[in-house]
C-alpha cells in the first residue's frame, strides 16, 4: 500500500496546567494522499487552528504523531506553506516586499532577477500586478488575503494548510477568490488542507471532507468523497443532483455532532448550515523566527 504524504497518528493534544487540562483533541487519525485537496470542516472552538498548528509544526502533539512523507514533523518547514485567516502581511513592506521576502527564504540561491520574475508570476496569478507598489493598509481584505496566497504559493511548498483564509471576507469576494483557489490547484497540484466552517466551500473545493465533532475532546469524523467531476462551477452546483445529496448528508452529520455542550456561537451554527462559497494556497517558508512570528501574530 501506498504511504500517505500526510499522516496523523492519534494524535491529542490539550491545553493549560496539569490539575486543569483542557484535551481539545482527541485521537486524530488523518491520511492525506499527494496532490489531494482535503477539507476539514469544524464549529467555531472546536480545535481547527489547533490542528492546523500541528501539521505546520508550530505546535507538538501531546499525544501520537504528525508525519510528512514518512518523517515525523518536529518543527515548520519549506515543504508546508500556511495561509492563516489575519493575512500576516508586514505593515512596512509592499505587496511585492512581502512577497519577495518569502520567495528569498524559499530560494535563497536564485539570483535576484530570478526572484522577482517569480514574486511578479505569482502577484499576477492572483490578479495583483497593478497593486504591487501598495503596503498593505492600503488594500481591502480581499486583497491582503491573496498576497498572503501569492506569498504562500510562491514559496513553493509540496503542502498548502489553509486555515479560514476567506473567513473575514464578504460572500462575493469569497467566491472570486474560491475561484481563483481552485483555478490555481490545477495549475500547480499541490496537497492541501483546508479548514473551513463552510460546507459550500468544502464542496466547491475538496476531494474529501472531514468534519471535526465539536471541542472538547474533538476528533475527526467520517470522510464524505466529493464526486463531483472539476472543473466545478459554483452557479451550476445548486442544480447539480449530487451536490444535493452531500450538502444533505454532511449537514446531518454536524447536527447530529452539535449536541457537545460546548457553546457555539448562533451566526457560526447558521453558516454551516446555509452553504457559501470562498479561497487559498502557499508554498515554502520559512521564516525567521522574528518574521514567522510577526507574520502568524503567534508566539513561538
Ligand atoms: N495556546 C492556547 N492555550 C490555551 N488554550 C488554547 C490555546 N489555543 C487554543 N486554545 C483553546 O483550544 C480550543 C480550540 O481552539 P482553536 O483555535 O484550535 O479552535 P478553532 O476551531 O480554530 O476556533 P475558531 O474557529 O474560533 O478559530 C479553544 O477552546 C481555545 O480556547
Amino acid at each position: 500500500m501506498n504511504q500517505p504524504y500526510l499522516n496523523l497518528k492519534n494524535v491529542s493534544k490539550s491545553y493549560g496546567p496539569a490539575n486543569r487540562r483542557n484535551e481539545v483533541l482527541a485521537n486524530i487519525n488523518l491520511q492525506v494522499e499527494r496532490g489531494e485537496f482535503v477539507a476539514i470542516l469544524g464549529y467555531s472552538g472546536s480545535g481547527k487552528t489547533t490542528l492546523i498548528s500541528l501539521i505546520a509544526g508550530l505546535q507538538e502533539p501531546e499525544r501520537g504523531e504528525v508525519l510528512i512523507a514518512g518523517k515525523r514533523v518536529t518543527g515548520p518547514g519549506h515543504d508546508r506553506g500556511v495561509v492563516f485567516q489575519n493575512y500576516s502581511l508586514l505593515p512596512w513592506l509592499s505587496v511585492f516586499d512581502n512577497v519577495l521576502l518569502g520567495v528569498e527564504q524559499s530560494h535563497p540561491t536564485w539570483t535576484s532577477e530570478q526572484k522577482r520574475e517569480h514574486v511578479s508570476r505569482y502577484l499576477q496569478m492572483v490578479n495583483l500586478a497593478a497593486a504591487q507598489q501598495k503596503k498593505p493598509q492600503q488594500l481591502s481584505g480581499g486583497m491582503k488575503q491573496r498576497v498572503a496566497v501569492a506569498r504562500a504559493l510562491a514559496m513553493s511548498p509540496e503542502m498548502l494548510l489553509l486555515d479560514e483564509p476567506l473567513a473575514a471576507l464578504d460572500a462575493l469576494t469569497r467566491g472570486t477568490l474560491q475561484d481563483e483557489i481552485e483555478r490555481i490547484w490545477e495549475q500547480e497540484r499541490k496537497t492541501v488542507v483546508l479548514i473551513t466552517n463552510h460546507v459550500d466551500e468544502a464542496l466547491l473545493l475538496a476531494d474529501r471532507i472531514i468534519p471535526l465533532t465539536s471541542a472538547p475532546r474533538a476528533t475527526l469524523g467520517p470522510a464524505f468523497k466529493v464526486d463531483i467531476p472539476r472543473p466545478r462551477d459554483r452557479q451550476a452546483l445548486n442544480h447539480d443532483r449530487r451536490f444535493q445529496i452531500l450538502r444533505a448528508e454532511i449537514n446531518d452529520y454536524l447536527r447530529s455532532v452539535k449536541a457537545k455542550p460546548t457553546a457555539i456561537p448562533a451566526q457560526t451554527a447558521a453558516a454551516m448550515e446555509v452553504p457559501q462559497p470562498i479561497e487559498l494556497p502557499p508554498r515554502r517558508r520559512l521564516w525567521p523566527a522574528w518574521s514567522w512570528n510577526a507574520l502568524t501574530g503567534r508566539a513561538s
